[in-house]
């Protein structure tokens, strides 16, 4: 009879086993996850393929969530937990907004829908349509993509448009790396389920995808809010050649020093160099052998 936290298991989307932490109530298992430190939750919600947010809990009789419908709602929510560990453990951020705020997803949004996305609010995953994604919350990258997102909404804000918006994609995708290091490629999990080796983007070759790694092939045009998903390459590549020379560890205090004290709404790639640069000095020194592998970098795209 009792209520409470409880430890079920599922299959992701690609058959992977994990342990989920979830909550008992009455006679039924819920993905609602009450383990983080100062009360941060972490809960699961579906659409059930229409697009109502933030749809009603995912939920399970026995608490094994093996169905092959439950893929998408079994990552979305161990993701999200391994999201939430990395910005607690790495950068000490309890949550999106640094104040416990629930981390809430919702799956099975729209009917064979390609795409994932933060709405101001919460995270909400398509299935994907079987031939350009699989259900999007099967890539622990795209997840951390998302919540990176609600991160910088909550941090410098920048505008998700022009060159702040490019900057505001490229932070979801350089954490995306962070949180996920094994490769330099963002969605290559749920990206073309058909076809192995592709991704949705690369940090290390934007080029691959259709995106400039430098600026002088900066792309003008007013689709996607001025370019933000093609020009968030440049300083994507920037990034790559930054953790390349410097390793993750000192890149990531100094992209998420740079995103939390000195971005703001309208900081444009410009400003992202020096926010950096301003980083690396307050973290390892003026001139530093890290500074100056940062000041390469943005060269090396041709930004100044
Ligand atoms: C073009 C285009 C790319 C994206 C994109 O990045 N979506 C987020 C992701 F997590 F699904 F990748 N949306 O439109
Ligand atoms: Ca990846
Ligand atoms: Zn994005």
């Amino acid at each position: 009879v009792a209520e409470g936290a409880t430890t079920g298991y599922g299959y992701g989307i690609l058959g992977d086993y994990k342990t989920l932490n979830t909550y008992y109530s009455n006679g039924t298992y819920y993905l609602y996850d009450v383990t983080k430190p100062m009360n941060g939750v972490i809960e699961t919600r579906t659409a059930q393929n229409g697009s109502s947010l933030p749809g009603s809990y995912s939920v399970d009789s026995n608490n094994a969530w093996t169905a092959y419908s439950q893929g998408a709602d079994v990552d979305a929510h161990y993701y999200a937990g391994v999201v939430y560990d990395y910005y607690k453990n790495t950068h000490n951020r309890n949550s999106f907004d640094n104040n416990g705020s629930t981390i809430r997803s919702t799956v099975h949004y729209g009917y064979q829908y390609n795409n994932a996305f933060w709405n101001g609010v919460q995270m909400v995953y398509g299935d994907g349509d079987g031939s350009v994604f699989a259900p999007l919350s099967g890539a622990l990258d795209v997840v951390a993509h998302e919540i990176t997102h609600a991160v910088t909404d909550y941090t410098a804000g920048l505008e998700y448009r022009n060159q702040p918006g490019a900057l505001n994609e490229s932070m979801s995708d350089v954490f995306g790396y962070f949180v996920e290091p094994n490769d330099y490629l963002l969605g290559e999990d749920v990206y073309t389920p058909g076809v192995s080796g592709d991704a949705l983007r690369s940090l290390s070759n934007p080029e691959a995808y259709g995106q400039p790694a430098h600026m002088n092939n900066y792309v003008y045009t007013s689709e996607d809010n001025g370019g933000v998903h093609i020009n968030s390459g440049i300083p994507n590549k920037a990034a790559y050649l930054t953790i390349t020379s410097i390793g993750k560890a000192k890149a990531e205090k100094i992209y998420y020093r740079a995103l939390t004290v000195y971005l703001t709404s309208t900081s444009d790639f410009s400003d992202a160099r020096a926010s950096l640069l301003q980083s690396a000095a307050d973290l390892y020194g003026y001139g530093s052998s890290t500074y100056n592998a940062v000041v390469n970098a943005w060269n090396q795209v041709g930004v100044y």
